[in-house]
């Protein structure tokens, strides 16, 4: 099975979580390819079984460009058939604009026809070992997924 991560990181945390996922996905057999969101093309998920997206949210939920680029290539896919999950770090200080991203790429994955196939982890800032517990359970449930 093949699995696709994107990821959006200025300052490391999300490119931290998306190399816990990433070992854990290899783990499980999965064959994985993580890519930074300013080099991925949105059309990579349609080549993958499993569809990835692990995001930062910065500017109280506004999409920087580099991510509205990637968002605005995502929502024209038919991704029918595939299974989905999101992930990301925020900073809860920023109360209602918590991680808004992950809940805006959740949508965008449905509204192209994806299945959600394990709950969205949201982390604050840095990765910590019960974020790492949090990221291996939902790699869990996405294997899951696929043996159902
Ligand atoms: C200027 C600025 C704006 C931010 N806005 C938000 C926000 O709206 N919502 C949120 O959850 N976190 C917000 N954050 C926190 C970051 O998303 C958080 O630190 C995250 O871990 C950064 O991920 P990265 O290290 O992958 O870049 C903001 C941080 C900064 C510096």
């Amino acid at each position: 099975m093949k699995a696709q991560i994107v990821f959006a990181s200025m300052t490391g945390n999300n490119e931290d979580m998306a190399e816990i996922l990433e070992e854990s996905l290899q783990d499980a057999g999965f064959d994985v390819e993580s890519t930074d969101v300013s080099f991925a093309d949105a059309s990579n998920y349609l080549n993958s079984d499993l569809c990835i997206m692990v995001t930062y949210t910065y500017g109280e939920g506004v999409m920087t460009d580099e991510l509205r680029d990637f968002y605005d290539q995502l929502i024209e896919l038919d991704l029918s058939g595939k299974k989905f999950a999101v992930m990301g770090s925020g900073d809860k200080t920023y109360k209602e604009h918590y991680c808004e991203n992950v809940d805006d790429f959740e949508k965008a994955f449905k509204k192209c026809g994806a299945v959600e196939v394990a709950t969205p982890v949201k982390i604050e800032n840095a990765v910590d070992d019960e974020d790492i517990n949090l990221i291996d359970q939902a790699a869990a449930q996405m294997t899951e997924a696929f043996n159902d």
